[in-house]
């Protein structure tokens, strides 16, 4: 295959090394990607590809990451965010860690219960909970409704008189603060369907505060994903702050405080901010704000996703055809955006290694696409790689928004998973078969 002109789009070789973390690694001569000590391309051979695989070991470091940097600074819950990976082995292994979940939908709420998670350390949040998903969410005994709307707060009273069940609420707020990041991804602003205005949300307060159904929780907020820059955290708190003095002219005191989650990871060189890095200082200037209001400190939450998972995930991918266009490589692989959407969604870059790194062997440049019937089907474009048809290809940086966004598209079933923990290969998700796909439509 003759190899494209290298430009400055170009990704030079398979790999930006700094997207390897740490229980990530080339081992051996010829080099072999390895998760912990297991080798991926034996995994490969074993399980077939596609095939997500996860370190335990980073999934514990991430969250202890979180659980370190509060640390006697205050009462702090780390409520994982299921949407980034819901698999309940990962939720079980989090929960082991001691972490409470962030869910938005009573599926959501069935994996923690499934991984053996308890409800109260749940919150709730989403634009749309339907009566049945808060009917659900009250009789498992949730612990807290984030409330993006006056409507919603409603419905919440509603259901809860009926089924003569208190249900605790905290408010979403939309502080209309700039996180940074993609735009699809962004949530804090005004303009984004999420939360209640700062200037609703004192209305909404007093209307809960006055409900014998409604147990006024705290307060909740979240900008938006993939924040590389905190400045964004610190914009957001005070508005946070500063609707607390007001509503406490109202006579509603509000004694806990949830800051959402959006850390980000590198994908390539990006160099977000670490939980030490910004959890500190949000609690030092929470507990400043408190000393100088005279009130007690209040208890915290935070929703991290993305940064639990991330970059302990991988997605493996065979190598089906090698095939030139006019003036253009493709390495046609067999996962595909509904293996992993996140680059034909938000043109997402994710970095791309071969398993096996064989000196002297000839590279191209690629754009990696999958079999799916779209032009937008492709998992990284333009990259120098080494490879031939049934090489192994690593799509790094894919444990958050990876399996969890996959769909059954152009009918082809979800990619199995694995998980490596303690020195323990364990399938924790099998492929999807054609048999699954079928059942729904099938004896009705
Ligand atoms: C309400 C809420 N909490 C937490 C998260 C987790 O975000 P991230 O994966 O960026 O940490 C999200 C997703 O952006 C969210 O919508
Ligand atoms: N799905 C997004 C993140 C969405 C966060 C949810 N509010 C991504 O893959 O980056």
């Amino acid at each position: 295959m003759k190899p494209l002109q290298s430009d400055s789009t170009v990704q030079n070789n398979q790999v930006a090394p700094s997207s390897l973390s740490r229980h990530l690694q080339f081992l051996g001569s010829p080099a072999k990607l390895h998760i912990e000590h297991a080798d991926l391309q034996s995994l490969a051979t074993q399980f077939g590809t596609p095939l997500y695989v996860y370190s335990g070991a980073e999934i514990r470091d991430a969250f202890q990451s979180y659980a370190q940097a509060c640390k006697g600074l205050a009462e702090v819950t780390i409520c994982y965010a299921v949407k980034a990976n819901s698999n309940i082995h990962i939720l079980k292994l989090l929960a082991d860690e001691g972490a409470g979940f962030d869910i938005v939908s009573a599926g959501e709420l069935a994996r923690i219960i499934a991984a053996g998670a308890s409800p109260a350390k749940a919150v709730f949040a989403g634009v749309g909970k339907t009566v049945e998903e808060i009917t659900y969410a009250l009789n498992q005994g949730v612990g807290c409704f984030n409330v993006e709307s006056e409507q919603e707060m409603h419905r919440i009273a509603e259901v809860a008189e009926k089924l003569g069940k208190p249900a605790k609420v905290s408010l979403r707020v939309n502080p209309d603060v700039d996180a940074k990041t993609h735009p699809y991804i962004s949530t804090g602003l005004k303009e984004n369907k999420f939360g209640i205005s700062m200037q609703l949300a004192p209305r909404v307060y007093a209307f809960a505060n006055a409900h014998p159904f409604l147990q006024v929780h705290g307060i909740d907020c979240h900008i938006g994903s993939q924040l590389t820059d905190a400045s964004p955290y610190f914009d957001a708190l005070d508005r946070v702050l500063a609707l607390l003095d007001q509503l406490a002219t109202q006579g509603i005191h509000i004694h806990h405080l949830d800051l959402g989650g959006g850390i980000g990871i590198r994908y390539r060189d990006e160099t977000p901010p670490k939980p030490a890095d910004v959890l500190p200082k949000l609690i030092e200037k929470i507990r400043h704000w408190a000393a100088q209001s005279g009130r007690a400190m209040p208890s915290l939450s935070f929703e991290p996703g993305r940064s639990i998972v991330g970059n302990a995930g991988v997605l493996l991918t065979q190598v089906e055809f090698l095939k030139q266009n006019e003036d253009k490589n493709f390495a046609i692989v067999d996962a595909a955006m509904n293996d992993l959407m996140r680059p034909a969604m938000y043109e997402a870059f994710h970095g791309v290694t071969p398993l096996i790194i064989e000196q002297d062997k000839p590279s191209a440049v690629y754009d990696v696409v999958g079999p799916v019937c779209e032009s937008g089907d492709w998992l990284a474009r333009n990259r120098e790689l080494a490879v031939a048809p049934g090489d192994v290809l690593a799509i790094l940086s894919a444990g958050a928004y990876g399996q969890t966004m996959a769909s059954n598209y152009n009918s082809r079933g979800r990619a199995a998973e694995i998980l490596i923990d303690k020195g323990q290969v364990r399938l924790i998700r099998k492929r999807e078969t054609i048999e699954d796909q079928l059942r729904c439509e099938q004896n009705l």
